[in-house]
């Protein structure tokens, strides 16, 4: 007699990429779906503040299906939608081949991996293919021994890559790398610029060593370890809330065109007085006479700009958003309007 078994599925294999704020997540990503035309990727995109803005700068043309989790971080705050974002992808599980959770740059990847290695009802349906940690060479050094979540992100990774490397130099590049190995002797360290790395290094490296991370910790998989009353996670990484909590953002959207002179004017003393605290920035801006969409990106005093799709029908609007330490929002917003033409 034939067995009726029901046919197992694959479990679909799951990146987690962490890193800085600024260290080069999302150009990863789109290096990675832009490469692998012939893999249908679902994304998990968190970012940690008010607005969304990493969903505009995915490059949609490849079609991966893109799951925006905002305001709040995977890692504590908004675990559970997490849990809930996984079930409802794997309900479509039939329509693409691999899935890439983009953590905002503040997040623990310790308990985004627990979610996938330990979460009853998702243990069969996924498995953690590696962690892959961005690093930022150009501002690394200055994080590394003041920022836990840094070097928790460094110390949790299975592949760490070492972007911006166009920023140092070569005796700067060697220190940061010994450092590393330092902290992490078993991740494989792949250097990079603008995150342009062999994505087969990444995808296929089945490299998730739960062995090496129980060693790190040993109650990493203990349900009582698993989630404290508020939701956010004990153990190894009970640092995390305080750590948010020092930070905030503020999310600015407002409509209509800006002067580019008033922007390029505003941002600069913006991060000449507050780079020190500016930890991250970035928005989709409408420039008056600007057929495309302007894209800016900064990281403390280093700011960048560049053009994005046009405008074509879409109601033009402007949106910034600012995370960092002691921000002023009635000055930043004041500061935003009035770079409107
Ligand atoms: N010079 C230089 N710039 C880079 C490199 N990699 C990325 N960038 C730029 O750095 C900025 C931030 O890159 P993202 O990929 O958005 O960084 P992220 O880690 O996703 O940022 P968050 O989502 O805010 O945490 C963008 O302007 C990138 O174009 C690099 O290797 N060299």
């Amino acid at each position: 007699m034939v067995s009726k078994k029901p046919i197992k599925k694959k479990p679909i294999p799951v990146t987690i990429l962490t890193g800085g704020l600024g260290a080069g997540k999302t150009t990863l990503l789109n290096h990675i779906i832009t490469s692998r035309s012939e893999t249908r990727f679902a994304i998990i995109e968190n970012e940690f503040g008010e607005i969304g803005i990493d969903q505009d700068l995915i490059d949609e043309t490849q079609g991966p299906t893109v799951v925006e989790l905002s305001d709040g971080c995977i890692c504590c705050t908004i675990r559970n939608d997490l849990v809930k974002a996984l079930s409802e992808i794997y309900e479509h599980r039939d329509e693409f081949d691999s899935l890439i959770i983009e953590t905002t740059g503040l997040a623990e990847p310790g308990p985004v991996a627990q979610v996938l290695i330990a979460e009853p009802e998702l243990t069969e349906k996924f498995k953690l293919n590696a962690v892959v940690t961005l690093v930022d060479a150009e501002y690394v050094m200055k994080h590394i021994d003041t920022e836990e979540i840094v070097s928790n992100q460094i110390g949790f990774a299975d592949i760490i890559v070492l972007n911006k490397l166009d920023r140092v130099d070569e005796i700067s590049s060697q220190a940061i790398r010994s450092r590393l190995t330092e902290m992490n002797a078993q991740a494989n360290i792949v250097l990079s610029e603008h995150a342009r790395i062999d994505t087969e290094a990444v995808l296929s490296a089945d490299g998730f060593s739960l062995d090496r991370v129980l060693e790190l910790d040993p109650d990493f998989l203990a349900p009582e370890q698993r989630q404290n009353s508020t939701g956010s996670f004990m153990g190894l990484f009970d640092r995390v809330p305080s750590y948010h909590d020092e930070i905030s953002s503020v999310g600015i959207v407002i409509p209509g065109d800006l002067d580019d002179q008033k922007v390029e004017m505003w941002l600069t003393f913006l991060t000449m007085f507050q780079g020190e605290d500016i930890l991250r920035l970035k928005g989709v801006l409408s420039i008056s006479g600007k057929e495309e969409r302007f894209v800016i990106q900064g990281v403390h005093t280093t700011l960048t700009g560049s053009d994005a799709m046009p405008w074509g029908d879409a109601a033009r609007e402007s949106r910034i958003l600012i995370i960092g330490r002691l921000l002023d929002r009635p000055m930043l917003e004041k500061g935003f309007k009035n770079c409107l033409a």
